[in-house]
């Protein structure tokens, strides 16, 4: 596949950024925006006012409103736009879209009333006999540092490895190092858990506990975060990688995470409606905590953390009630759940 013009669906702070680093790199790119004034905004002071403002974009990038002529005859697509309106954008793609077409999807959450991955979504919309060949993109990658060119490892991942090393070739700069994988699920799992993991992190650093409670909580949130990708089919390792271990560790230590930040604000006492009305842009741990949370329930995965961010969120629970809950649970070997589950053969009593 020979590309030179690429379409980019979504303009929040990461699809901008995507746009940017693809022009950049020359591909002329036709960028979809749901607010008209935004677009305009683009096409007109080559800037983001809204999601990413302060940065000057390339002149290789034409906004559009409406999602036929951002799609035009391209096959190279990269969808960034919230979990939670992803279905019904994608929906309205699918007529303008060529079959085959490549589609890398950089949005991090699982749906809350069907409880799929974005690749599960495209799975349940696409019509009989319609083909794309999907890609997941994860991994520690804030939209501001990567922007400025800030040196950045990611992972993207395809059912086949070609094409997720075209994907790689399309993508990758100097500053962007793009590894490849074929662990869709995984990378889709990961990137949604960590958003649920950083408003737990965010806040029990607003409540005041120090550095051991957040190492606790994001070392425990990545045995959460590895079981139910597990459950779900993933493979173990890409835990430990970039997607797993590399995006939680940025996105519940860094004050850049909107995730963070909300748990953060909640954590000094503010309600979830007050810390939400403040934000124009997303932070998708808080509707990913319900769809993990029932997640975790149907496949019987043990997620205590995740349980609580859902109880805090959604049934009221008071946050430092909340810790007190996860620190007063029976007393237990380390590896119980996996020891019992993968090898139950092996005692805990080593
Ligand atoms: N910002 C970042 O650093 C990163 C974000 N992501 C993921 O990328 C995805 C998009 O996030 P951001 O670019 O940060 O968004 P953002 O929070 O900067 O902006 C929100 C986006 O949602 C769009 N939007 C709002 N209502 C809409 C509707 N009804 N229909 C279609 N679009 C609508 C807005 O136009 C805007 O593009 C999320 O899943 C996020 O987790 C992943 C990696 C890094
Ligand atoms: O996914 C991200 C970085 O990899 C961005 O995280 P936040 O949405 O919490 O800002």
């Amino acid at each position: 596949m020979n590309v030179s013009e690429v379409s980019v669906i979504g303009a929040g702070s990461w699809g901008t950024t995507l746009a940017n680093l693809l022009a950049e790199k020359g591909y002329r790119v036709h960028l979809w925006v749901y607010e008209q004034e935004v677009c305009d905004a683009i096409n007109r002071s080559r800037e983001n006012p809204i999601y990413l403002p302060g940065f000057r974009l390339s002149e290789l990038i034409t906004a559009h409103n409406d999602i036929e002529s951002a799609l035009g005859d391209r096959s190279f697509i990269v969808m960034v736009v919230p979990s939670h309106v992803y279905r019904s954008v994608a929906t309205d793609m699918i007529p303008h879209l060529r079959d085959g077409s490549v589609v890398v999807s950089a949005t991090k959450g699982i749906e809350n009333e069907t409880l799929l991955t974005m690749s599960g979504v495209w799975r349940d919309i696409l019509p009989e006999g319609r083909k794309i060949r999907y890609a997941c993109l994860a991994g520690p990658s804030f939209a501001r540092e990567v922007i400025r060119k800030i040196p950045t490892a990611v992972t993207v991942a395809a059912e086949d490895l070609d094409t997720a090393r075209f994907i790689q070739q399309v993508m990758a700069t100097e500053y962007f190092r793009v590894y490849t994988s074929t662990d869709i699920i995984g990378l889709e799992v990961a990137g949604a858990v960590k958003n649920v993991l950083a408003l737990a992190a965010g806040a029990s650093d607003g409540f005041g506990y120090g550095h051991n409670t957040r190492a606790a909580l994001i070392t425990r949130g990545l045995a959460e975060m590895t079981r139910l990708g597990v459950a779900m089919g993933a493979h173990p390792l890409t835990f430990l990688g970039l997607p797993g271990v590399g995006d939680l560790l940025l996105t519940c230590t860094s004050e850049l995470s909107r995730n963070r930040t909300v748990g953060y604000e909640m954590g000094r006492g503010k309600s979830l409606d007050e810390v939400l009305s403040g934000m124009k842009m997303v932070a998708e741990g808080v509707k990913t905590a319900r769809s993990v949370y029932n997640l975790a329930k149907r496949l019987k995965v043990d997620m205590p953390i995740c349980e609580r961010v859902y109880s805090v969120l959604y049934e009221g629970e008071d946050p430092r009630e909340a810790v007190k809950a996860l620190l007063s649970r029976t007393l237990k070997h380390e590896w119980e759940y996996e020891l019992q589950r993968f090898w139950p053969d092996i005692s805990t009593n080593r």
